[in-house]
């Protein structure tokens, strides 16, 4: 039985690229659940959780954050991974991640980090296509996935 559970929301599929590369990343076969597909999880299956989504106007995923508050005692219990997806960088990533995880999940967090963010226009709706053209002067997508804080991240849980 694979030991870590790696639970992510993604609008744009970011999030899940993410996930999908820590998945590669740690040596215990860790299973992949999104929440937009199943909202519960068996956290009693598993030693290791690992909590992700991303960041639209200042907060994280809805689904992340519901799921969060609804399992707070059982994820207290668990050795936990958090990160976020966003386009944010230093400082202010850094300060998403205080504002959008609890204290009690941070204080627990083995790590913590931010896996940085992508613009793909081709999947976003009309609204949100407008107002990131607007903010990014442009209409290319922009890749910018951290993969070395990925890395990172892994193996502090494969110790
Ligand atoms: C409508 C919208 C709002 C966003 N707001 C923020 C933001 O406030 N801060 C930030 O750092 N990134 C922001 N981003 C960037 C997203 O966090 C980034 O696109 C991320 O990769 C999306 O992840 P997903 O594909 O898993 O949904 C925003 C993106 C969109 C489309």
């Amino acid at each position: 039985m694979a030991k870590t559970l790696i639970i992510y929301a993604t609008k744009y599929g970011t999030t899940e690229t993410c996930a999908t590369l820590l998945q590669k990343h740690l040596q215990d076969g860790a299973v992949l659940q999104n929440l937009a597909q199943q909202s519960k999880a068996d956290l009693d299956a598993y030693d290791t959780v690992v909590l992700g989504g991303a960041v639209y106007a200042g907060r994280a995923n809805g689904r992340l954050r519901r799921f969060c508050s609804a399992n707070e005692q059982a994820l207290l219990s668990k050795r936990l991974g958090l990160f976020l997806c966003m386009m944010e960088e230093g400082d202010g990533a850094v300060k998403q991640l205080e504002q959008n995880y609890s204290q009690a999940l941070r204080e627990k967090a083995l790590v913590m980090d931010y896996f940085g963010g992508e613009f793909l226009f081709s999947k976003m709706g009309w609204l949100a296509r407008k107002i990131i053209k607007m903010m990014s002067k442009g209409d290319e997508d922009v890749h910018n996935i951290r993969e070395d804080a990925i890395k990172a991240f892994a193996e502090v849980l494969n110790r």
